[in-house]
């Protein structure tokens, strides 16, 4: 391998001469990560006030450290496995980081020299609880420097699921699952596509400004915006200058951070100004504050969540943008719902907890944390949620389902399951679908879907429900 075949788009300018302090607090992530069941995302959030205290260049570094061996770890071990004198796991997990630190820099980044690799990877050995292991972790590098060719892959012929998963670092199960489905070709392009660094994708809020003052607003504050032509209202930041929250137009609620495909979700259940809408799982709001600016901040939102610490973030980002129409509301959709506390919706979105497989370009973490049985306790969890929904849903009022994963079993099995058990419920035909915007993401069968490999956007199924009675 040499480091240009993979090596991911640099985020924004590296420094030339690395420093200590990414990599220490690198490491400190990657091993906070290992020793509880939390995701990158909330430890990131946890020590946003140390990452933000880190000079910008070290900040570069530092996401692409933590990104990169996250992104690359199965990979990285196989040359660790072949270049180390004991086995893999016999390797202290604290060792076993500063050995993937040093091998990303050393096979991925291209501005590292490799002798300032190995030093301070050396060096971060000696100063965090391995200095002990200096001298192994110097020879294991220099090993791999030696001889770049010897990376420990499965022969291509005699096991190709083997290749495919350490060749782009994917987990085995998952890659045996996507070769069944999609053939190995196919399955190859997902699983690239699930390595590169996803691009920062905005949504306008139309009732604060136009995509062409957005544009303008952003001008400072990345290399270049452009807008994503798929998608109307979203534009990708290109090469930031800063970080997002320190925007003024941020500040200002002139737009929010969400990627394409999950725009277009919103745009599938098309709410209309003063109708009454519910947003059954809204996490942090994401989506709920882009239907309250569909409907032009007219009518009444109601977003559920079962974690309250959620839906007082959510009410913020709604006070960022300027949003009166949501109101948030405490509810354990595991429970069936009491009809008489809510109101009849026009439309309703379910936008499901799932196994997040089609979002693993955005949370690397989650290729070492997602296991294949987890996949039907989310399919049962997803019909159960959408039974306790359906009575909410008005007569030819619409249920959206979405879910950012692209295996079927919590996808169009769910949605089938669904149907089976409850025949006043159709698929919307597409040419009923008044929001032209989505139509291009419709199969003939009438379910949305959106890939990485397919669309450079995260991977989303939907399916449009309407009551027919
Ligand atoms: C895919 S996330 C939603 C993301 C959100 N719609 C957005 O666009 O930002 C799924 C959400 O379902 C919520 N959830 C999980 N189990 C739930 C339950 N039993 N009742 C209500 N909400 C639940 C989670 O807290 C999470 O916020």
């Amino acid at each position: 391998m040499t480091k240009s075949q993979h090596r991911p788009a640099p985020q924004s300018d590296l420094p030339n001469r690395p420093t200590a302090d990414a990599r220490a607090a690198a490491l400190g992530v990657l091993e906070r990560l290992d020793s509880r069941p939390a995701t990158l995302d909330s430890i990131l959030e946890n020590e946003a006030a140390m990452i933000d205290a880190l000079p910008r260049r070290d900040r570069a570094l530092f996401n692409q450290l933590v990104y990169g061996v996250l992104r690359w770890r199965l990979r990285l071990d196989a040359v660790i496995s072949a270049h180390a004198s004991r086995p893999l796991k016999k390797i202290a997990p604290n060792l076993r980081n500063i050995l993937r630190l040093g091998l990303f820099q050393i096979r991925f980044l291209d501005r590292i020299p490799a002798s300032a690799a190995v030093n301070t990877t050396v060096a971060l050995a000696k100063t965090h609880r391995a200095s002990k292991a200096a001298g192994f972790v110097n020879a294991v590098l220099r090993s791999a420097l030696r001889e770049p060719g010897r990376d420990g892959l499965p022969d291509a012929d005699a096991d190709p699921v083997g290749h495919l998963s350490v060749s782009q670092s994917m987990p085995r199960w998952l890659v045996a699952r996507w070769i069944d489905r999609l053939g190995p070709d196919e399955a190859a392009l997902l699983c690239e596509s699930v390595n590169t660094i996803p691009p920062t994708i905005l949504r306008c809020n139309g009732l604060k400004n136009n995509l062409a003052e957005l544009m303008a607003a952003l001008e400072p504050d990345a290399e270049r915006v452009e807008p994503i032509k798929a998608v109307p209202g979203a534009l990708q930041l290109i090469r930031p200058r800063r970080a997002i929250h320190r925007m003024q137009a941020f500040a200002d609620g002139r737009f929010s951070v969400q990627d394409g495909a999950a725009q277009l979700i919103s745009l599938l259940l098309d709410p209309k100004p003063g109708e009454t809408v519910l947003d059954a799982c809204a996490g942090l709001g994401g989506k709920t504050t882009h239907l309250a600016q569909l409907m032009e901040n007219q009518g009444h939102v109601v977003a559920l969540d079962h974690v309250p610490a959620k839906l007082v973030r959510l009410e913020k980002e709604a006070g960022r943008m300027r949003l009166a129409i949501i109101e948030t509301r405490r509810t354990d959709l595991n429970r069936p719902i009491d009809p008489s506390d809510f109101p009849r919706f026009d439309r309703i979105l379910l936008d499901a907890p799932c196994s997040g497989l089609g979002v693993l370009r955005r949370n690397p973490d989650a290729k070492w944390s997602s296991f294949k049985k987890d996949i039907a306790g989310f399919a049962r969890r997803q019909v159960r949620f959408l039974e306790h929904l359906a009575p909410l849903v008005k007569k030819q009022g619409t249920l959206v389902f979405a879910d950012c994963s692209m295996e079927p079993e919590e996808n169009e099995s769910v949605v089938k399951q669904f149907l089976k058990k409850h025949p006043n419920f159709a698929i919307s035909a597409n040419k009923a679908i008044t929001e032209k915007t989505v139509l291009p993401f419709m199969g003939a069968d009438g379910f949305f879907r959106t890939a990485p490999h397919t669309h450079h956007m995260d991977g989303f199924f939907a399916a449009r429900l309407t009551r027919m009675c």
